[in-house]
C-alpha cells in the first residue's frame, strides 16, 4: 500500500499560516488545509489556490485547499494554529492575551471535533499561555500540544552568531530556554560553532549583546514592519518541528512542553529541550542550570505564570 499521503491543517492564513503551508507544500509533508474565519473564505481559497499553482513550477506534490470548514480538517495528522492577533510596535506579546485566549478556545473545539487524534503545534502568542490555553480546551495529551518558540529564537541567536563569527550558520548550534519574551534565557554554555564552545571565540561583552539581541528579536522584526510581526522565520520554524513529528525524526528541539516537576515547575507550559517524534513530545530533556541560569529561568517562568494569571 506504501505511505499515506499526511494531512496538515494550518489555522490561520495571514502572514504565518500562508508563509507557513507554502514550506510544508514545498517540502512534501502532506496536503494542505488552510482554514480561516468565514469572513476571509474567499481571500483564503484565493492564498491556497495560487500556492497550488506554484506546484508544478516548483515540481511539488501537494494539494492545497483554503476554507471556513473545520469538515475539512477532519482526520488531520497535524494541526498547525496560527490564528489571532499580532502585535504592533509599542505592544509586548502579552497584551494580545484575551483576544487571542477566545480564538484558541474557540479553535480547538472545531479541531478537537474532527481530529480526536491530533497533535497540534501552537504559533499564537503570548504563546506559552496560548498553548496551555488550546492544551486545557482540547484535553489532548500533554504530549500532543505542543508549543513553537526555541527552533526560532535558537535561529535568531544562530543567525546572529554566524554573523559576528562570518561563518556558515549550519554550524553554529543555540540553546534556549524558558518563556517566549524578552527574558528568555539563551544558554552560552550549550551553543557551538562546530563543536567548539562559543566562549571561547567571541568575548564576553559580544555575547552579552547577542543574547540581548537575541530576546527582543521579535521585537526588532515588529519595530521594522511596523504593521505586524515576523513571519518567515516563524514558518521555517514550525516546518522544521512539523518534519520532525511527521517523519518520526526524533530530533532534538526547544518546544514549549507541559512540565510536571521538569525543572521544578508544575503544570505550566515553558520552552524546555525536547525529542520530537511521531508521538509529539516523546521526551523532555533536562539538564543541571547553574545558580544563575536558574534564576534566571525561574523569572521567565514567572513572567509566563502572570500571563497565565490573567486567564484564570
Ligand atoms: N510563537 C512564535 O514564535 C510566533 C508567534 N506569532 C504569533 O502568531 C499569530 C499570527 O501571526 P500572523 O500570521 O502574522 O497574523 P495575521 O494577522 O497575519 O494572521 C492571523 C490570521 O488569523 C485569522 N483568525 C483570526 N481569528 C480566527 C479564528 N477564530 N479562526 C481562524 N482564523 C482566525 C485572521 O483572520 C488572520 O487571517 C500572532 O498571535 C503572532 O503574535 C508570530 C510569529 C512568531
Ligand atoms: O514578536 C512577535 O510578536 C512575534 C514573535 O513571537 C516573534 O517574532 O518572535
Amino acid at each position: 500500500m506504501g505511505n499515506k499521503r499526511k494531512k496538515i491543517s494550518v489555522i490561520g492564513s495571514g502572514f504565518t499560516g500562508t508563509t507557513t503551508a507554502l514550506m510544508l507544500a514545498q517540502k512534501e509533508l502532506g496536503d494542505i488545509v488552510l482554514v480561516d474565519i468565514p469572513n476571509m473564505e474567499n481571500p483564503t481559497k484565493g492564498k491556497a489556490l495560487d500556492m497550488l499553482e506554484a506546484s508544478p513550477v516548483q515540481g511539488f506534490d501537494a494539494n492545497i485547499i483554503g476554507t471556513s470548514n473545520y469538515e475539512d480538517t477532519r482526520d488531520s495528522d497535524l494541526v498547525i494554529i496560527t490564528a489571532g492577533i499580532a502585535r504592533k510596535p509599542g505592544m509586548s506579546r502579552d497584551d494580545l492575551v484575551n483576544t487571542n485566549a477566545k480564538i484558541m478556545k474557540s479553535v480547538t473545539q472545531e479541531i478537537v471535533k474532527y481530529s480526536k487524534d491530533t497533535i497540534i503545534i501552537v504559533l499564537t502568542n503570548p504563546v506559552d499561555a496560548m498553548t496551555y490555553t488550546v492544551f486545557n480546551e482540547s484535553g489532548f495529551p500533554k504530549e500532543r500540544v505542543i508549543g513553537q518558540s526555541g527552533v526560532l529564537d535558537t535561529a535568531r541567536f544562530r543567525t546572529f552568531v554566524a554573523k559576528e563569527l562570518n561563518l556558515s550558520v549550519k554550524d553554529i548550534t543555540g540553546f534556549v530556554l524558558g518563556g517566549h519574551g524578552d527574558d528568555m534565557v539563551p544558554l552560552i554554555r550549550y551553543s557551538y560553532a562546530g563543536g567548539i564552545p562559543l566562549e571561547k571565540l567571541i568575548p564576553k561583552d559580544r555575547l552579552d549583546e547577542i543574547v540581548q539581541r537575541t530576546r527582543t528579536g521579535g521585537g526588532e522584526i515588529v519595530n521594522l514592519l511596523g504593521n505586524g510581526s515576523a513571519y518567515y522565520a516563524p514558518a521555517a520554524s514550525l516546518t522544521v518541528m512539523a518534519e520532525a513529528i511527521l517523519k518520526d525524526q526524533r530530533r532534538v528541539l526547544p518546544s514549549i512542553a507541559y512540565l510536571e516537576g521538569e525543572y521544578g515547575y508544575n503544570d505550566i507550559y515553558l520552552g524546555v529541550p525536547t525529542i520530537l517524534g511521531g508521538n509529539g513530545i516523546e521526551q523532555i530533556i533536562e539538564l543541571d542550570l547553574t545558580e544563575d541560569e536558574k534564576a534566571a529561568l525561574d523569572k521567565s517562568a514567572n513572567s509566563v505564570k502572570h500571563v497565565l494569571e490573567v486567564l484564570q
